[in-house]
């Protein structure tokens, strides 16, 4: 026997390290290789731009998902949001190229914002609301030219511009709905749906799923989604001229239908006092027809501060009188009985943010105490309580509310109890809540009808389960060694 043979039998530590050693070498690599080859590819992301074009202004948002997960959803984030400046396209039926000219700041704002290389496949949306329906309706040459004017300083940008369309009330109702329930992960889970409730400056809408709609009773209402493997039947319904800017030009023609200089509205803090022109105040297609003959140019704008009378003159700009069917909202509008949680947004939120009222489990006769004290206080408090806020805004707030009130509780007929069931948002999970992401989900096809197939153990879990099974048979192959290291420690010359 050679000396290093004899050395080796009379001491067995260095095979076992040699083992130790290529043991833990084999399971670092084993898990390596199973963590590695299963790992989500590296984080490359992709972008989308939507334009929401609305009555009042134009906003800009940009979305962001992984770019492998194009079909797996529920990682579309809104990554950024610029609001431009001046009023909404629509404003611009007389001078259109300034429409075009007003989005060139918020479009070199998300040149900066999306990485150079994402540029040209990046696409990018224009949808325009009830300001431009408006428009169409009443000028149809200067709506197109608003159009082509937005169009050709949209194409100036390297994105990939997929045109500027005017979105039908439906679309508008049902696409807010499905921004709604994507954030909050509704649709993927099949859980039950958060109905949407949108109130925008020119129009409103509202969109739930109802067990007891199946779209057969006024089919116009009816929108059929199937998303991950489920099928929804959405009620929605768009109310144009119900906007919470058109139902104040409603609101105003009802208190000025005899052409009168002055009126003392309840709707506006005592003590407002503005000259108003009679033409400013009927240019809409939603009153036009409702101009008093002879009336003056002008008429002064005076405040009351009385809620309960402001309520009715509101009410008075819904028509409850016909219904052809089971059950209606307004306006001979069918609606199904509500159901299920309600998102509210947009102007709703803007409102009731304003007066502190988004909890809606404050009880709605104490909601309505605090709008009418609210209304009740004199215009020059009110403007010096809220010196930053822009006086347009401010001088509305009191009929901004009761007007949310009455279509919450006599349009769509929420009760004290239902009214609870409504949330104030602004945003879910950093994203805000309106139409565009639906809108840019269903173009981009990134909801699929089917639920897409999902490895049945997540990736973390899959990476614990190797290690620990390597570990376990590392562990048992040890134990198996130790006959034989029992037998080197009795006999610690034969091995
Ligand atoms: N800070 C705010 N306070 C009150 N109202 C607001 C505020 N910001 C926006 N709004 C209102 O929200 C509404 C937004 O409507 P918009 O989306 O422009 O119209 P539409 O959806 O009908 O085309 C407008 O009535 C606007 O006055
Ligand atoms: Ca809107």
């Amino acid at each position: 026997m050679s000396a290093q043979r004899e050395m080796k039998e009379k001491n067995p530590w260095p095979v076992t390290i040699i083992i130790i050693v290529i043991g833990v070498i084999a399971i670092v690599a084993l898990v390596t290789v199973a963590v590695l080859q299963n790992m989500p590819l590296s984080q490359k992301y992709k972008y989308g731009i939507v334009l929401d074009a609305g009555s009042s202004h134009t906003a800009l948002y940009i979305y962001e998902w992984p770019a492998e997960k194009d079909n797996n959803t529920g990682r579309v984030e809104q990554t950024h949001s610029c609001k431009v400046k001046g009023p909404g396209i629509s404003s611009y039926a007389s001078d259109p190229w300034k429409a075009g000219e007003s989005l060139k700041e918020c479009m070199k704002e998300a040149e900066m914002k999306v990485p150079g290389k994402r540029h040209h496949e990046t696409p990018l949306y224009l949808g325009a609301t009830a300001g431009m329906r408006l428009l169409n309706m009443e000028n149809g040459s200067a709506s197109d030219q608003v159009f082509q004017a937005v169009e050709g300083a949209l194409q100036k940008f390297p994105f990939s511009f997929q045109g500027a369309r005017i979105l039908s009330g439906q679309e508008e109702g049902a696409f807010g709905w499905v921004t709604v329930n994507y954030l909050d992960d509704r649709l993927k889970q099949g859980l039950e749906t958060t109905g949407a409730l949108d109130l925008g400056g020119a129009s409103t809408q509202i969109s739930f799923v109802s067990s007891n709609y199946n779209g057969s009773e006024s089919p116009s209402n009816s929108v059929t989604f199937r998303l991950y493997g489920n099928n929804y039947n959405l009620y929605t319904h768009s109310f144009l001229c119900y906007g919470k800017d058109q139902a104040m030009k409603l609101m105003l023609a009802q208190q000025t239908k005899s052409g009168p200089e002055t009126i003392l509205d309840p709707c506006f803090h005592p003590g407002y006092n503005e000259t108003k022109s009679y033409s400013d105040l009927y240019n809409s297609p939603c009153v036009s027809n409702r101009k008093p003959q002879g009336a003056p140019a002008t008429f002064t704008h005076m405040g009351r501060g009385n809620f309960q009378q402001c309520q009715e003159v509101v009410k008075k700009v819904f028509d409850f009188t016909s219904c052809k069917y089971s059950q209606c909202s307004f306006n001979g509008v069918f609606q199904p009985l509500l159901q299920g949680p309600f998102g509210a947004f947009s102007a709703y939120y803007f409102v009731m943010n304003f007066l502190n009222l988004t909890n809606t489990s404050i009880p709605l006769d104490a909601v309505r105490q605090k709008i009418k004290d609210y209304c009740a206080t004199p215009w020059k408090q009110v403007m010096a309580q809220h010196p930053d806020v822009k006086v347009n805004y401010l001088q509305e707030y009191c009929f901004g509310a009761t007007y949310i009130l009455t279509l919450l509780t006599e349009g769509y007929n929420f009760t004290s109890e239902s009214y609870s069931n409504i949330k104030f948002i602004k945003k879910i999970k950093g994203s805000d809540a309106g139409w565009t992401l639906g809108y840019m989900l269903n173009l981009t096809n990134m909801i699929p009808a089917e639920a897409p197939d999902t490895p049945p153990l997540p990736h973390a879990g899959y990476v614990s389960i190797v290690t620990l099974m390597a570990i376990l048979l590392f562990i048992l192959f040890l134990v198996s060694l130790r006959p034989l290291w029992r037998r080197c420690s009795k006999h610690p010359r034969i091995i």
